[in-house]
Order: structure tokens, then sequence, then C-alpha cells
């Protein structure tokens, strides 16, 4: 056998070659800038899907025959793509706003250098190959400030992120500035434990980070258990105080390319939850800019509908009836007037395209309260994809032995539309959910040391009173249903059920563990399984197996398309009776509440046909039910849970229930 070549001589090639493929990807940069110029005159979309497909079509062939596999080669070629797309969409922005062409840009992000906001600042500026004077800031207060007095030109604010959502905190200050959204930016956040070079894990005692990442890792960090958390006001500062620490017992969460600019080390990378984890940011400046019509835009704004009901679903109709397709709806409260909504909504068009400006006329006749925050160009890049066929046909008879199966058409998902049309209904003791109007659904703590269960545990028989009195309260307040705690011995499960269903409500019992099914299925009219529970795979198939109804709750970290497919788990296992229950995704910002994902209800309620309920009780406080609850109905929401404390909240349900009855 021949020797082979030398480690260091294969490199050497494996480094020429590497220079060789960059100085190729300039050119073809280059390129794409020129295709923008020519785009420019002939005033054609940035964007040629077609041209696309061709190409990435003749590239799987070509790279096929020098043994390249076609997935590799179409997931570069869609990196390489969307660099273009977005290099063009940069330079003619550039173009139609003269006044952006500076040399440098004074950008005002939450934290210091390192920090998820200072990456998304840098990219953003180095895409447009302009220098960043950076500005890092304790609070969003802060940076709006900076921006509004002039010693920022632009102000960079995360929004969203795929793991964790929308964050509030950024909405809630858009409602005051003067301030005008100019453009977004997406960055992968890849959260790594940044540690001192030469530290250990089992040497980490403390793990300090923002809360954002906190929640993002909370699996990671759930395995960790010896891990003290110490929560920061950036991912900067815990960088800092990782760097200033004296021994190795600490790390911070934060990304690789932050923690080189502190000479740490990412000991474990990969921490999210999600395989993709990315955060999206507006930014924002004192004067609104022109999109140019070639490329893609957004129009943000925020609105306050009446308070009749269908007010907002009236205000959504008017941008279906324009054709325009609203890609997020955010729910805010306005501060000083208890029970009113602000919604935020990002619209896919340019807010000179006549149809979008049509159903401005339209909304600001509709709504209290309109404003425009600001038009800017898209910049999320859906990849073009191949068809399978194209991915893996290779009729390289040399290679493969046995033909290949033609691709199967796949199958309709169960949940969705395009399965059924027609939206389901759960028929359950006469009540069926799915119909209007809205169910009510009351939640009750029955578990020892609640508010409910202050009576001696002896005591049973003054607490089966209580309890009997507490039923029959809810039943003249207009509840159809009840969910109660399942902690509590068979016997007491078995009598709170009975006594529901004699006062003519539905008993619901929550699973967390899949031992209980068969006992809670027996005692209750229908099964709620906890959000907590929503990638358990075997859970899923055993509530797709029952003949009674189930309740899927969403998980506070899962995606809706993570939430629909553990519908499609019951459903194809044999259970049609599925409601999907949302009680809100985590938000970081404030550890110890949800958030309320509205925009969920209206693209699931779109997308499926299953009944969607809402539980806003872990995301909203008392005097905010009402709104949200109105705001669910408006959405065409099928049910509302709300938290029974006591006799005398009920009081204050009545004041308003009779509204969504109507
Ligand atoms: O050919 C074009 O029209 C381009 O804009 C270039 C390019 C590419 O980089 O190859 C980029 C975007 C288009 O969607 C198609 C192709």
């Amino acid at each position: 056998m021949s020797t082979p070549p030398t480690l260091d001589s294969t490199r050497e090639q494996i480094t020429a070659l590497d220079n060789e493929l960059l100085t190729l990807l300039a050119k073809r940069r280059n390129l794409s800038l020129d295709v923008a110029r020519s785009k420019e005159v002939d005033i054609r979309p940035i964007r040629d899907t077609q041209r696309e497909k061709e190409l990435l079509a003749r590239l799987v062939q070509k790279g096929r025959e020098q043994g390249l596999d076609a997935h590799f080669v179409v997931s570069l070629y869609q990196s390489i793509i969307e660099d273009s797309v977005l290099n063009q969409q940069a330079f003619l922005h550039g173009r139609a706003n003269p006044d952006t062409q500076k040399q440098q840009y004074a950008v005002a992000y939450l934290g210091a250098k390192g920090s998820y906001s200072y990456l998304a600042a840098s990219r953003y500026c180095q895409r447009r190959q302009v220098n960043m004077l950076d500005l890092g800031c304790q609070s969003f207060d802060d940076i709006i400030q900076a921006v509004e007095s002039g010693h920022a030109d632009y102000g960079f604010l995360p929004i969203e992120n795929t793991s964790s959502g929308s964050i509030n905190e950024v909405y809630d200050v858009l409602q005051h500035t003067s301030l005008s959204i100019v453009g977004e930016t997406t960055i992968e956040v890849g959260h790594c434990l940044l540690t001192k070079a030469d530290a250990a894990l089992n040497e980490i005692k403390t793990v300090y980070a923002h809360p954002q990442p906190i929640s993002q890792c909370s699996k990671y960090l759930s395995q960790h258990p010896e891990f003290k958390l110490e929560y920061c006001a950036s991912s900067a500062e815990a960088m800092t105080k990782v760097i200033n620490a004296k021994d190795n017992s600490v790390a911070a969460i934060g990304s690789a390319e932050g923690g080189a600019l502190y000479q740490l080390h990412p000991l474990v990378k990969g921490l999210a939850n999600q395989k993709i984890n990315q955060s999206r940011f507006i930014i924002v400046a004192r004067k609104a800019v022109d999109v140019p019509t070639q490329l893609p835009a957004k129009t943000t704004l925020i609105m306050a509908t009446g308070q009749q009901p269908g007010a907002l679903v009236e205000a959504l109709l008017a941008l279906r009836k324009h054709n325009l397709n609203m890609s997020k709806l955010e729910s805010r409260p306005i501060p000083g007037t208890p029970w009113e909504e602000m919604f935020y909504l990002d619209v896919d068009a340019n807010i000179a395209n006549p149809q979008m400006q049509d159903a401005l006329l339209e909304l600001s006749r509709l709504t209290r309260f309109i404003k425009v925050l600001g038009c800017y160009p898209s910049e999320t890049v859906k990849p073009t994809q191949l068809s399978q066929e194209q991915l893996i046909l290779a009729p390289d008879s040399s290679r493969i032995a046995a033909p290949i199966e033609p691709v199967l058409a796949l199958k309709a998902q169960p949940h969705s539309r395009s399965h059924k049309s027609q939206d389901s209904q759960v028929n359950c003791k006469g009540v069926v959910i799915g119909a209007k109007p809205l169910i009510s659904f009351a939640k009750m703590d029955l578990s020892p040391g609640s508010e409910l269960r202050q009576v001696n545990e002896s005591t049973t028989s003054f607490e089966y009173n209580d309890f009997e009195h507490k039923i029959k309260a809810l039943k003249e307040a207009g509840f159809q249903a009840v969910i109660l705690n399942p902690k509590l011995p068979q016997s007491k499960l078995t009598y709170y059920c009975q006594t529901l269903s004699q006062a003519g409500l539905m008993s619901i019992l929550t699973v967390e563990d899949g031992d209980d099914i068969d006992v809670l299925s027996r005692a209750s009219d229908i099964l709620l399984l906890s959000g907590s529970q929503m990638y358990n795979q075997t859970l899923l198939v055993e509530l797709g197996t029952l003949t009674s109804p189930v309740i899927l709750e969403r998980h506070p970290l899962g995606s809706i398309n993570d939430w629909l497919h553990a519908a499609d788990c019951v459903l194809s296992t044999g259970n049609k009776q599925l409601i999907l229950c949302d009680s809100g995704i985590s938000n970081p910002a404030q550890p110890e509440r949800l958030a309320l994902d509205l925009a969920a209800l209206v693209e699931v309620k779109g997308r499926s046909h299953l009944p969607v309920i809402i539980n806003p009780s872990q995301s909203v406080d008392s005097v905010m039910l009402a709104s949200q609850a109105q705001a669910v109905k408006q959405l065409q929401g099928d049910g509302i849970v709300l938290p029974f404390k006591d006799i005398q909240s009920l009081e204050h349900y009545k004041t308003w229930m009779h509204n969504l009855y109507s």
C-alpha cells in the first residue's frame, strides 16, 4: 500500500483551495451587484425563484457527476443565494435612500460588545460596508432615547426569537416613540457555554446569562441542576463576569463569536432547545425610508379597534379583501386603560402599494387609533427548494443495485384544512366545542396548599359542601366546563367529577404522567395534556387511542409546527375528538409569566380545522381577562379558560361574560 501524502501537505492543498473558493465567492458577489444594477434600470424584482430553481437543478446534476451529495449542493447554494439576495437588497435600498449612505453608522444596542444585539448590528453594518460606532445601552428605553436625541443613527431592538417568541417590552416602547422602523435583520443565535480557556465542565458551579438565553436553553440547563443560574442584563455582562472571575467555576451563555471578543472558550456548543434558534431585530431611525418596489417589503402597523364584538376580525378582513398577507399579530395592553388592547401587525406589503394604501384607508375608518410604525425591506429569504424527485434521483445504475421506489406523494396532514376544510366540532355532554358561541372553561386548583384548599384535610364533608357550592355558582355564572388539577386522591377526583356532571358541567382533568391516563380518563369527560408533555410521543399516542375528547396544550417553548405535529400524532392514532389549547409562550422578560400568542390563534385557525381554546390565565392579570376574552372571540377562538379563585371573582366575570355570548 502506497504511503498517503503527509497531513501537512494535504492541509496546504485544502487551504489553497479554500482561498480559491473565497476568491470565486467574492467574484460571484460582485456579479450579483451588477445584476442589481440592471434590475434597478429595468425595475425587476430582486428575487427570481424560477432562475434559482433552474440554477439549483443544474448544480445538483453537475455536483452529482463529481460525486457531491444533492442535499449538500442545495444547502450550500441556498446560503450563497441568500447572501446574494440580501446584498442586492441592501444595495438598492441604499440607492433609494441616499441620505443613509454614510461611512459610519452610530448604532445603539442592548448590552456591550459581544451581546447578540451587538452581533446583529455589526453584521448589518458589514453588509453595507459601513463602519460601526457602537453605543451599548442598558435598556430598550435608552436605545430609543439615544436615537431620538440624535446620539445614534440607528437603534437595534430584538423583537422575536424562534424559541422564546415575541419580546413584549419592545412592543411597549414602540407605542410611544416617534421613531420609524427602517429595517429588520435576523441572526442565528448559537448559544454556547462560554468559559475561561482551561475550565472543565465539572468545575462549573455558576452560569451567568440574560433571561432570554436561559429560557431558550431550558432543556440543557434542566440536565444540569448543579448549575446555579444568575440573571444578567445582557450576554455581554455575563461574559464580563466570567472574565473577571478569579477561578474556573463560572460560565456564561453566549455566542462563540461574542465570546471570542472576550477570549472565552465555547466549552459546550448548541445549547438551545430548538435546532434552529434565530432572533429577529428591528432597526429604528428618526426618518422613515422608501423601499424600492423591487424589494420584498413589510409594513408594521399599530392599531386599537373598537370594543364592539367582531371589530378586530373586521379590521383583519380589510387586509384579506385587499389580498394582503399578515405575517404577525401581537396584542399589548394600553397603559392606563384596563381591558383595552393595542394590536401590532406586520403586513407583507410596501406602503406605496395601492392595495396597502386602500387597506390603510379602510382601517382608518374601522379603528380608534392607527399608526404606521414603518415600511422596510423584509430580510426573510425563504430558501428555494427542489422537488424530492430532483434531490433523490440518481439513475447511475453502476452505483445503485435496486431501482429507486417512486417517491410517495405526501398525504395531507390530518390537522390541516387540506385534509378537512370544514371546522371540526367536539361534542361533550350536549355542549359543542368548535361551534359558536365561545365556551367558557373555569380552571380550579384543588391541590393541597392551594387557595381553594385551605380547609383542614380531615374536614371532608365541609370541603365537599364547599365544592358543591362553588360548582353551583360557576354554572350560574355561565361556565360550561371545569378543569381540575389531578394531584388528588382518586376517590376525591371521582367525587368532584361526578358533582360536575350532576351540575351539567364538563369535567376536565390534566394529564402530566402516562401512568395516570387510565384512571383519569375513567373519572372525567375530557383529558387535558399539559403543554410540558407536548413532545411526549408515547403519551400522544396513548391519548390517540382514547374514545373520549382530548385537549392538547401547547408547550410554552413549542412552535406552531411542533404543536400541530403533536396534534397529528393523536389524530393519526385514531382519536379525532381533539381540541387545541394555547396557554401562551415563554416570556423571558417576565419569566414568571407566559405571553399570549394571538397571532398563533389566527394562524392555527387558518391552517387547521381543529377547535382552539385560549388560556390567558398564566399570561395576563385578572383586569386584562375581559379584553383578552373579547380578542379571542373576535379572532374566532372556540373557548376561553378563566382562573377560578373564589366566588367573589365570579362577580367580576359576570360583569362582562354575557358580552361573550352576544
Ligand atoms: O440572476 C438573478 O436575477 C440574480 O439576482 C442572482 C441570483 C443568484 O445569486 O444567483 C440571486 C437572486 C435571484 O433570485 C436569482 C439568482
